[in-house]
């Protein structure tokens, strides 16, 4: 049997961070992989494949409104889905490579093949060709992600009905979509067809897509969806599912009907641990397939890491490759940080995109936090009007007493990257006048910052607080 100090199983964000970390600690590692490329959902079915498409969608979109005369966009009839993805081969190509060459780098040995317990320490990694090798490991990660979740009332044939892998497989750009499920897959997904010129009908159970955002951003979505034609069917679910000749015909709960040629079901995910054996190493997961684990990814048995989606919130790209990195500095004895930081962006990739950090409205009031609000209009930033998307705006949160970043809300181009700008400042311990204060290139989306800033702290002055030193960086 061969012996490690790590062996990690699934080579997604989490794992391949995780075993790298491990590995610069200088720990002999192994990871193990069942597919035949790197990479987990982030790089092949999920994350990079649909911002491929929404790529080539708001490509379209900003085409169409910079107005550039002489130039016209249409969408082929005969155009397939893989194909509008555009870059996605190229991107994805290099991911592959990029993550194999790290790995080697920091010398991770790598097994292709299903990894399963037959006890604590022993992984066994059964081979495509039918053969076995088992793995001695003092520690293990297990990074074995999610995949759709295929509620059993809706058959998912791929033929009508998809699931949020499957869907990036369609032969050619339907003529309706219906979506089942409003979660952020779902806004997504019906956005980027949406703008493709898909008219797409979302179902979701909540009154509000996105419940969790902050509910102007939240409402601010559905309101460019509704630009976009998306039909929104809120407090509902679908109950039923008919196939007939050309399309499919969707039975809501309050037995009203919608007719859509393909079916897209984004109903959730659930843990990849059936193959893993989990109860050889005394383990169980959750009914959704997910592991309980510390504030370290440590599970129950001490000496088994879990992180990703695996163990659930937020189940991103973006936290999943940290969590790696911090279970396997825990693990292995490493003097990085031990912990998650407590900010997590989110960014979410509709059109307009969406991107949040810290506190919201809602959960300011909910703890009693007096706050102020300062907003400036992307309608009004020069940037957004050049690349033809002057949308959304730009929302930030702050403590009426010190002019503290208390959160930052935007709707709008790249707002997954303006949000880190603010949450730079949070951390960092900085307040309204660094941005009040500084100077931005201009024109920039990040200029807004400045604005949103005045507007806060015009409105502190309106209160007549105290003030003092902020005034001054306001009136300059
Ligand atoms: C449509 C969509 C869009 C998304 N967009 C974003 C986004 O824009 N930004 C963002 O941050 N996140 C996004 N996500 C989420 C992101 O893809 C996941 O959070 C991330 O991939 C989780 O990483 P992971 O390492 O935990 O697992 P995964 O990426 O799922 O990797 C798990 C790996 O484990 C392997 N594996 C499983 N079981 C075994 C086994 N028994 N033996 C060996 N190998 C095994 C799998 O083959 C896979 O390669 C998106 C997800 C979806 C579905
Ligand atoms: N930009 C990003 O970071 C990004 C993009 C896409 C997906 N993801 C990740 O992928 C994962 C999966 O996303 P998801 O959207 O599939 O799951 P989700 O759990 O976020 O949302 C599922 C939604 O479907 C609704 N729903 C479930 N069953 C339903 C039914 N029968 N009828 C009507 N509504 C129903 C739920 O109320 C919920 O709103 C999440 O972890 C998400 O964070 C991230």
């Amino acid at each position: 049997m061969l012996s490690y100090d790590v062996v990690v199983i699934g080579s997604g964000p989490a794992g391949e961070n995780g075993a790298i970390q491990a590995a610069l600690l200088g720990k002999k590692v192994a990871l193990v992989e069942k597919e035949a490329v790197p990479g987990g959902a982030s790089a092949n079915t999920g994350t990079i494949p649909s911002k491929a498409l929404r790529e080539t969608a708001l490509a379209i979109q900003q085409a169409r409104s910079r107005d550039a005369h002489g130039i016209e966009v249409r969408v082929s009839g005969t155009v397939t889905v893989p194909e509008l993805m555009g870059r996605r081969g190229l991107v994805t190509a290099r991911e592959h490579s990029r993550i194999r060459s790290a790995l080697n780098h920091a010398g991770v040995e790598m097994f292709r093949g299903i990894a399963s317990f037959v006890d604590p320490h022993t992984i066994r990694v059964s081979v495509p060709d039918g053969g076995q090798q088992d793995l001695h490991a003092e520690v293990v990660l297990l990074a074995t992600g999610t995949r759709p979740f295929h509620p059993p009332q809706y058959s998912i044939d791929n033929a009508r009905v998809y699931d949020s892998d499957s869907i990036l497989m369609l032969d050619r750009i339907p003529r309706s979509l219906a979506i089942l499920g409003g979660g952020v897959a779902g806004c997504e997904y019906a956005s980027i067809f949406a703008a493709l010129g898909v008219k797409v009908a979302i179902i979701d159970s909540k009154d509000r897509l996105l419940p969790w955002l902050d509910a102007e951003l939240s409402l601010a979505m559905q309101d460019s969806f509704d630009v976009l034609g998306i039909t929104r069917h809120q407090v509902t679910r679908a109950l039923k599912l008919e196939r007939g000749e050309r399309d499919v015909l969707v039975t809501l709960a309050d037995e009203s009907r919608l007719v859509a040629e393909k079916v897209l079901v984004a109903a959730g995910r659930i843990g990849n641990v059936e193959a893993l054996n989990l109860a050889n190493a005394g383990l169980k997961a959750t009914d959704k397939g997910l592991l309980d684990v510390n504030s370290h990814y440590q599970t129950a048995v001490p000496h088994v890491y879990a992180a990703g989606d695996l163990v659930g919130f937020p189940g991103l790209a973006s936290s999943s490759m940290e969590q790696g990195r911090v279970a396997m500095n825990h693990a292995c004895g490493g003097n990085r940080k031990q912990k998650l930081p407590e900010l997590l962006p989110v960014g979410i990739y509709t059109i307009p995109e969406i991107s949040s950090v810290g506190e919201s409205e809602e959960a300011l009031k909910a703890k009693g936090r007096d706050y102020v609000i300062g907003r400036a209009s992307l309608v009004e930033n020069a940037r957004a009007n050049l690349v033809g998307e002057a949308v959304g705006f730009l929302k930030v949160l702050a403590d009426p007493a010190n002019g503290a970043i208390l959160g930052v809300h935007c709707i709008g181009p790249h707002a997954s990257d303006t949000v880190h700008l603010g949450q730079a400042v949070m951390a960092l311990g900085g307040d309204l006048r660094y941005f009040a204060e500084t100077v931005f290139n201009y024109p920039t989306l990040q200029e807004a910052y400045k604005y949103a800033a005045f507007d806060a702290l015009d409105r502190i002055r309106d209160r007549g607080g105290n003030v003092t030193p902020i005034d001054r960086a306001a009136a300059k």
